[in-house]
C-alpha cells in the first residue's frame, strides 16, 4: 500500500476534504440516537419546549449528516479516480520503456489485466479507504461510548455482543479472502481462454473446434463459479449471524431493561438509544471487514502492479541528438540466446552488407532467420558480438536514429485502429498526401486505397480486420517504406501477395528506395534470386554467403531448398 502514498498526495486538499467530512458524518451519526433520547425524555414528559427545540436540532444534524455524506463520496471519487488514472498513465509509460523481450516476459494479455482489472482494484480500496477507513474506527469507539453512557448497566450485553461478533466477523472474513484471492487468479484463467478463443476465431471454427473450446471454457469457469459459490455459502451464512447475534443483544437489554421501565419511564429512551449505537458498532464491524476483504485484493493487485513498475527495462538506449547513419550493415562474431531458453538460436554469425544492396536470407524454418533480422532492429540485443549501422555500434545509437534508419516489415503486422493516414504518419509525423500515395505505389496498395469512399482516410479497424491477408501486408510495406529508411527488412513481409503483385513491389523498390539497403527474409527462393549477396541459415548459423549463380554452384544447403523449389514451382 506505500506504493499509494505519493499518488494520494498529489490529490491531498480533495483527501483531507473528504477526511473532514467523513468526521463531520460520524459525528451527526454518533449524536442522533443522543438526541432522539432527550427527544423521547421530553416527550414522556410532554415537554413542548425540548421536543420543538431537540427536535429542530435533530433535524438539523440529520441534514449535516445527509451534506457531509455527499461531499465525502465527491471527493474520494476524486481522489481515487485522480490516484487511478495517474497510476495507469505511470503503467503505461513504464510498459512503453520495456524493451521488445520485457514485454515478452510478462505477456501482452497479462499487462493488459495489470492496467485495467488491477487498477480498477485499486481505485476502489481508495474509494472505499477515504469513505471508511477513519468512519469505521471513529464510529466503533464512538458508538461503544455513547452505548456505555447511554447505559452503564448493559456493558456485559456490549461486550458478550462485541466478543461474539468480532469472533464470527474474524473468522469468516479469514476464509473469505483466501477465497477472493483464488477468485482473482480463476478471473484471470477466464480471460485468458476467453481471449485466445477470440482472437483465435477464425482458426476455432475453421478448424470445427467449437467443442473443445467450450470444454476448455467451462473448466476454467466451473472452477471460478466453485469459488464464488463458496463466497456466497459464506455470505449467506455470515449476514445473518451477525443480525442474529444483534438481535439477542437488543432482545436481552429489551427484556432487562423493560422490567424496569414503568417504574424509570426514562429508560424506554435509553434503551431506543443503546439499540442504535449496537446496530453503528455492526454496520461498523461489517464494513470494516468489508474493507479488509476489499483491502486484501488491492495488495495482491498493487503487488502485480509494483511488480512492473520495478522492473528496470532490460534494454537502454544512449541519450543523445539525432545521428544520421548510412545504410551498412555489419555483424561481427554474433551470438545470441532468447532469454530463458539454454541453446543459442543465433551461432557466431559474421557478415557486411554495403549501403544500397540488397541482401536475401534463406534457411529452413527455425533456423533464426526472424531472429537475425529483429537484432538489426534491436529488438534483443546479442549475448557477444557486435552489430554495426552505418558503422556505429547499435548499442551506440539513440533510439530515434535507430528507428529512423531501420524501418522493419513483419509478416503479419497489423495497424492500428484508426485510419490509414494516421498509421502513416505515425512513421513519419508531416507525411504528405504525394508522399503516402508514393510509398503507397512501392507497395502496390494505391490501388486498393484510392478505390475505398475516404482513400488514405479510410478508417482501420483493431487489428485492421477489414482488410485482407494481402491488403495488410501491401499497407505494412507502405508504412514501412513512407519514411524512405536507409536500411528496410522485409520478414517473409511479401508472403500473401500473388507472384505479380509481389514481382511489381520488387521492381518499385528496386527503382525508388535504390539507395535504401533492403534485407528480404524469404521462404520462396525467387524473392531473394536477384540478390546482391543471400545469406543461407541452418541451425542458427551463417552457413552459405554468396550471390544465387555462385551458391547455387557451391553450397549444399542452397542447391537443395532451390532443387526442391524448381521442382515445385518452376523457379528458373
Ligand atoms: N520469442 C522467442 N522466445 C524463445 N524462442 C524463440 C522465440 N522466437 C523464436 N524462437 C526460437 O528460435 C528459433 C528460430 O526462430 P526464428 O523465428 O528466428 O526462425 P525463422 O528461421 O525465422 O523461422 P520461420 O521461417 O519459420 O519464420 C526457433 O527454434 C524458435 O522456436
Amino acid at each position: 500500500m506505500k506504493v499509494l502514498i505519493p499518488y494520494v498526495k498529489r490529490y491531498r486538499k480533495d483527501a483531507y476534504i473528504a477526511i473532514i467530512s467523513v468526521i463531520a458524518l460520524v459525528f451527526a451519526t454518533l449524536w442522533q440516537p443522543r438526541l432522539l433520547q432527550v427527544v423521547m425524555n421530553a416527550i414522556l414528559k410532554g415537554d413542548k419546549a425540548t421536543i420543538f427545540q431537540q427536535g429542530i436540532l435533530l433535524i438539523g444534524l440529520a441534514i449535516i449528516g445527509i451534506i457531509a455524506g455527499v461531499i465525502n463520496t465527491i471527493y474520494s471519487a476524486h481522489v481515487a479516480l485522480g490516484v487511478a488514472t495517474d497510476l495507469r498513465a505511470d503503467l503505461y509509460s513504464k510498459v512503453q520503456s520495456f524493451a521488445y523481450a520485457d514485454v515478452e516476459k510478462f505477456s501482452a494479455s497479462n499487462l493488459v489485466v495489470r492496467m485495467t482489472n488491477d487498477i480498477n482494484q485499486v481505485q476502489q480500496i481508495v474509494m472505499a479507504g477515504f469513505q471508511q477507513i477513519s468512519r469505521i474506527p471513529l464510529l466503533f469507539i464512538g458508538a461503544f461510548i455513547l452505548a456505555m453512557v447511554t447505559m452503564p448497566q448493559q456493558w456485559w450485553v456490549l461486550i458478550g455482543m462485541m466478543i461474539i461478533v468480532l469472533g464470527v466477523s474474524f473468522y469468516s472474513y479469514k476464509k473469505m479472502s483466501d477465497y477472493f484471492g483464488q477468485t482473482q487468479q480463476n478471473i484471470e484463467d477466464v480471460n485468458t481462454v476467453a481471449r485466445e478463443n477470440l482472437m483465435g476465431i477464425r482458426v476455432v471454427k475453421s478448424f470445427v473446434q467449437e467443442p473443445n473450446e467450450i470444454d476448455k471454457f467451462s473448466k476454467v469457469s466451473d472452477k471460478l463459479t466453485k469459488v464464488t459459490a463458496k463466497i456466497g455459502y459464506n455470505f449467506a451464512i455470515l449476514m445473518p449471524a451477525f443480525f442474529l447475534t444483534a438481535n439477542i443483544a437488543v432482545a436481552i437489554a429489551i427484556y432487562i431493561v423493560g422490567q424496569n421501565v414503568t417504574t424509570h419511564p426514562a429508560y424506554l429512551a435509553a434503551i431506543t438509544s443503546f439499540i442504535s449505537y449496537l446496530m453503528q458498532i455492526l454496520f461498523a464491524v461489517i464494513n470494516g471487514g468489508f474493507l479488509m476483504i476489499a483491502a486484501s485484493r488491492a495488495n495482491i493487485s498493487l503487488g502485480r502492479i509494483g511488480e512492473v513498475m520495478a522492473t528496470t527495462p532490460s534494454m537502454n538506449y544512449v541519450q543523445g541528438d539525432d545521428t544520421p547513419v548510412s545504410g551498412n550493415i555489419e555483424f561481427d562474431h554474433v551470438s545470441f540466446t532468447y532469454p530463458g531458453d539454454e541453446k543459442p538460436t543465433l551461432k557466431d554469425i559474421s557478415f557486411t552488407v554495403k549501403a544500397g544492396e540488397m541482401i536475401g536470407i534463406v534457411g529452413a524454418t527455425g533456423s533464426g532467420k526472424t531472429t537475425l533480422a529483429q537484432l538489426i532492429a534491436r529488438l534483443y540485443d546479442p549475448d557477444s558480438g557486435v552489430i554495426k549501422v552505418g558503422g556505429v555500434d547499435i548499442k551506440q545509437l539513440p533510439e530515434k536514429s535507430l528507428r529512423e534508419t531501420v524501418a522493419y516489415v513483419l509478416q503479419r503486422s497489423t495497424m492500428f485502429s484508426g485510419t490509414i493516414s494516421a498509421n502513416l504518419r505515425q512513421v513519419k509525423e508531416d507525411a504528405t498526401a504525394t508522399q503516402m500515395q508514393w510509398a503507397a505505389n512501392i507497395a502496390q496498395a494505391s490501388e486498393f486505397i484510392e478505390r475505398l469512399p475516404q482513400t488514405y482516410d479510410a478508417p482501420v479497424e483493431e487489428r485492421s480486420s477489414n482488410f485482407s491477408g494481402g491488403q495488410k501486408q501491401r499497407l505494412s510495406i507502405t508504412r514501412g517504406v513512407i519514411a524512405n529508411p536507409k536500411i528496410l527488412i522485409l520478414d517473409d513481409a511479401t508472403s500473401a501477395l500473388d507472384a505479380k503483385s509481389e514481382k511489381l513491389v520488387q521492381e518499385a523498390l528496386d527503382k525508388d528506395l535504390r539507395h535504401t539497403t533492403t534485407v528480404v527474409i524469404a521462404e520462396k527462393i525467387s524473392s531473394i534470386i536477384r540478390a546482391d549477396k543471400i545469406l543461407v541459415m541452418d541451425d542458427g548459423r551463417v552457413v552459405g554467403n554468396g550471390n544465387h549463380h555462385q551458391l547455387v554452384a557451391d553450397n549444399a544447403v542452397y542447391q537443395e531448398i532451390y532443387k526442391t523449389q524448381k521442382a515445385r514451382e518452376g523457379v528458373k
